[in-house]
């Protein structure tokens, strides 16, 4: 490995902590923005905006702590805005805030859309441009990298073009080190976007011009690499794109597109891999809901379910895969559904019969199995273990881990310590006999207790399983209280974690079905494991 430290071609400007916290529902701690801060460190990102040190306490505090952290890539930016109207710029309590904040680097954002000075901030033209020059001859005097936000660049430059220009002259004569082009409301096309940047790119040939992009019209991806193409060498964005409104552009898609697609490199090649994990730990911190079907990195973006692509995958990958997944960490997922073929059905057959081909009668058998139980409203997609269980019982490699005589649900009302429910069962193990009943909240918890109770003594890894998800789908509703049910149980261990199902016109049966599945499922796999290690 080179020990030349990394250059980036393209430097990865990251607003996370600052516009992704403007976003609804996210507010990080202070604990919060520091490890993501390490994380994006780790990433390589160049620039991290953490924050408006003259907004709020947290972030103050945040700005006290950062010079804790020793940092491998990134600067760490203070944002802000420009002088307010008519003030001085020492007396400026935001201006006070940024150089307390002690970063080495801050980010103004000025107005370079006539309209927005003369009715938002309600000033005139010439004084915006004195406060946006004042600011950032300040800051310079202060010793600051300073990059200059150009608010609403691009309706700015449709409505007056000469005024926006003016407004990045009065940035760049007062010394500014970037100058970042937004398209604040999110509105503007991917030609517009082009054309408006290579302008500017050319009117300011010496000084590094960035972008910044919402995502009001579902396009500041693409335009973001629009601008990148125009000659943007600053991209701003955040992980997973959120911020206010619809969000930001996302940089986990920016980054490998600029990267992988442009040839322009932003972080370290051999951080690349980290781009999946990073993304969901940022949205794990921010207890957002993941974005499966998110390009590069959701679960979703290297799922293949219909037929014909498994098989073109499993011949060359590249038939349905624009880049490798390992590439950005994430991995190839080969879903078995009703829509899948033969090839889709290989790689799990394998497991328990490595001989078995794609002509395989087997395979035909599994298949035909595998869609009709789909019909019947099964979805194996999502619950693969019970998938594996039916490839073991038709390919008559399935052992039974216990018989099932009998079990009597009883419903109690009204509920004693919300025990609403007892259930006793009779089932046997070598022609051993077991009975135990067990009490629960609900039918399906008094059948998962009793299940248990009786199979523990024959079977004590059971004790091993937590069951950390139940979801109850109902199929076909016009069949009111006599439709049919799909029940998902998720289990782990302290091994891994797996998904199994159940579908009946009961729920206490769709119930059993998938729990039975998921105690079978535990055993087969510890079994596996015994095998892997005698
Ligand atoms: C596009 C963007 O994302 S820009 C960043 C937006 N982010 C935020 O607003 C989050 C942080 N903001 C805050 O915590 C608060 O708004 C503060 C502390 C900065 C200011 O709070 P307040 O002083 O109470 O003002 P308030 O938020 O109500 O109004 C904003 C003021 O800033 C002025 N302002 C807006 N843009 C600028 C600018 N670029 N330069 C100078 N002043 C500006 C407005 O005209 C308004 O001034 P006024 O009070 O004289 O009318
Ligand atoms: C500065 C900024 O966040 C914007 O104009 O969108």
């Amino acid at each position: 490995m080179s020990d030349s430290p990394f250059v980036p071609q393209m430097f990865a400007y990251d607003s996370t902590l600052r516009d992704g916290a403007q976003a609804q529902g996210i507010s990080f701690s202070v604990e919060d923005k520091l490890k993501i801060v390490q994380r994006l460190d780790q990433l390589g990102i160049s620039y991290i905006e953490a924050g408006n040190p003259g907004s709020n306490p947290k972030d103050m505090e945040f700005f006290q702590r950062i010079g804790e952290l020793k940092l491998k890539h990134a600067r760490i930016i203070a944002f802000g805005s420009t002088r307010k109207v008519k003030a001085a710029v020492e007396s400026d309590n935001n201006l006070r805030s940024l150089l307390a904040a002690n970063t080495p680097a801050v980010a103004i954002f000025g107005k370079s859309w006539d309209y927005q000075v003369t009715d938002i901030l309600r000033t005139t033209l010439e004084e915006n441009l004195a406060m946006i020059a004042d600011t950032i001859a300040f800051l310079k005097g202060h010793g600051k990298e300073v990059v200059f936000d150009a608010e609403h660049f691009f309706d700015g430059y449709k409505a007056n073009a000469d005024y926006a220009m003016q407004s990045l002259q009065a940035a760049a004569s007062a010394g500014a080190d970037a100058l970042c082009l937004c398209d604040t409301n999110g509105g503007t096309f991917s030609s517009e976007i082009h054309a408006i940047t290579a302008a500017v790119v050319a009117r300011f040939p010496k000084v590094q011009i960035g972008i910044h992009c919402h995502n009001d019209s579902e396009m500041a991806v693409a335009n973001s690499v629009a601008a990148v193409q125009a000659g943007a060498r600053q991209v701003q964005g955040t992980i997973n794109g959120i911020g206010e409104r619809c969000g930001n552009a996302n940089l986990c898609a920016i980054i490998p597109n600029v990267q992988l697609k442009l040839g322009l490199p932003c972080i370290p090649p051999e951080s690349m891999a980290t781009l999946t994990s990073t993304a969901r730990y940022v949205s794990e911190i921010a207890n957002a809901t993941f974005n499966e079907k998110a390009a590069y990195v959701g679960n979703d973006a290297f799922a293949h379910k219909g037929g014909m692509h498994i098989d073109a995958v499993t011949k060359n990958p590249i038939s349905y895969e624009h880049i490798n997944p390992e590439l950005v960490g994430n991995a190839r997922h080969i879903l078995v559904s009703e829509v899948a073929g033969r090839s889709a059905l290989l790689a799990r057959m394998h497991r328990v019969d490595p001989t078995l081909g794609k002509d395989s009668d087997e395979t035909k058998l599994v298949l035909e199995k595998l869609k009709e139980l789909e019909h019947e409203g099964y979805q194996f997609e999502t619950a693969e273990s019970s998938f594996q269980l039916l490839v073991r019982k038709l390919l008559g490699k399935h052992q039974p881990f216990f018989d099932l005589h009998e079990y009597k649900v009883n419903i109690h009302e009204p509920a004693l310590n919300r025990m609403n429910s007892s259930v006793t069962i009779k089932i046997s193990v070598d022609g051993q006999q077991e009975i135990t009943a067990a009490e629960g909240d609900g039918p399906v918890n008094a059948l998962d207790k009793a299940v248990r109770r009786a199979l523990e003594r024959f079977y004590p890894a059971i004790k091993d399983i937590k069951l950390t998800d139940y979801k109850v789908r109902v199929l076909d509703s016009d069949q009111a209280s006599a439709a049919k049910v799909r029940v998902l149980i998720e289990s782990r261990d302290q091994f891994e974690g797996w998904t199994t199902i159940g579908v009946s016109t009961d729920i206490i049966d769709a119930s059993w079905r998938a729990l039975i599945d998921s105690i079978e499922y535990k055993l087969v796999r510890d079994q596996e494991r015994q095998a892997l290690t005698a």
